[in-house]
């Protein structure tokens, strides 16, 4: 990413001290990094590190302990409007007994948009992940690789600045993941949009990122970021993209082993 490409989201000395019954349990010390316009930056670290809590304070669901995270600029206080979240769990964010059409409708309903411009935006973002003509089937009419590209639809038919996903592909199977994976990368050139990805699979942050931004020590720190430049598109470029990254694919392994 170029150095004249804005910041979006700036995350400067984010702390997360969980209190409990049983005392504090510090989850995460210092994270400190910035996602620029339109890139996609992929969060990893062993499990339990504290990946979801951190998305968790970026979107406004638990509070930080400590430090700013700022949107264009902006210090995120509660759920930011400029975010829209796609979880694993898609089963759980879709709402079966409504349509898809509806399931994307939903959280435009307090933008208060034109019929026409709603309406037109439902159909884009339904066209960009592949479901023309699925707008008056339920959620459990469709596969679940079908029903994740409903959640992502509904994320970008909201058009937001960043889009957070915590493990969205981790619970379809690998050929939907690989479609999914390049759907995102379709919806960046698409939309503009700046993507923020927890994943546990390093194969898929290698080829989805701009950027690594890999956790370590416990509590949590960025233990380093790892910038990665294909020189040009990867969509359909996923042997060629995992062959020339396979060195880095290594170290971040072994940055992710040291760290747990
Ligand atoms: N509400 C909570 N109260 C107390 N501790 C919590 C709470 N939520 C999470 N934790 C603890 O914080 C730590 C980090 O959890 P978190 O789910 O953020 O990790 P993670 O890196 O996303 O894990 P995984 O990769 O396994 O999904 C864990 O030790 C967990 O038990």
């Amino acid at each position: 990413m170029s150095i004249a490409t804005p910041v979006r989201l700036s995350v400067r000395g984010l702390a997360k001290t969980y209190r409990t019954k049983t005392g504090d349990v510090p989850v995460i010390a210092d994270l400190t990094f910035d996602v620029h316009v339109g890139e996609v930056a992929c969060i990893v670290g062993p499990s339990g590190i504290g990946k979801t809590t951190l998305l968790k304070c970026l979107t406004g669901l638990q509070p930080m302990s400590a430090g700013v995270a700022e949107i264009d600029g902006v210090a995120i206080d509660g759920p930011p409007e400029e975010m829209a979240l796609v979880f694993q769990e898609y089963t759980r964010s879709l709402m079966p007994w409504l349509t898809v059409a509806k399931n994307v409708r939903l959280p435009l309903r307090h933008l208060h948009l034109p019929v026409a411009e709603r309406e037109e935006r439902i159909t884009a973002a339904l066209a960009a992940v592949g479901l023309s003509g699925a707008e008056a089937k339920y959620p459990w009419q469709l596969s679940g690789g079908m029903q994740q590209r409903v959640a992502i639809a509904r994320a970008i038919a909201y058009r937001p600045e960043v889009l957070v996903m915590d493990e969205p592909f981790a619970s379809v199977d690998a050929q939907t993941r690989f479609e999914l994976e390049d759907l995102c990368l379709r919806i960046r050139e698409q939309f503009g949009m700046t993507i923020l990805i927890v994943t546990h699979d390093i194969d898929e942050a290698v080829y989805l990122s701009d950027q690594v931004i890999v956790l370590g020590e416990r509590p949590a720190r960025v233990t380093e970021v790892i910038e990665i430049d294909f020189g040009g598109p990867r969509d359909q470029l996923r042997t060629r993209a995992l062959a020339e990254f396979a060195e880095l694919r290594t170290r971040i392994f072994g940055l992710i082993r040291k760290a747990g």
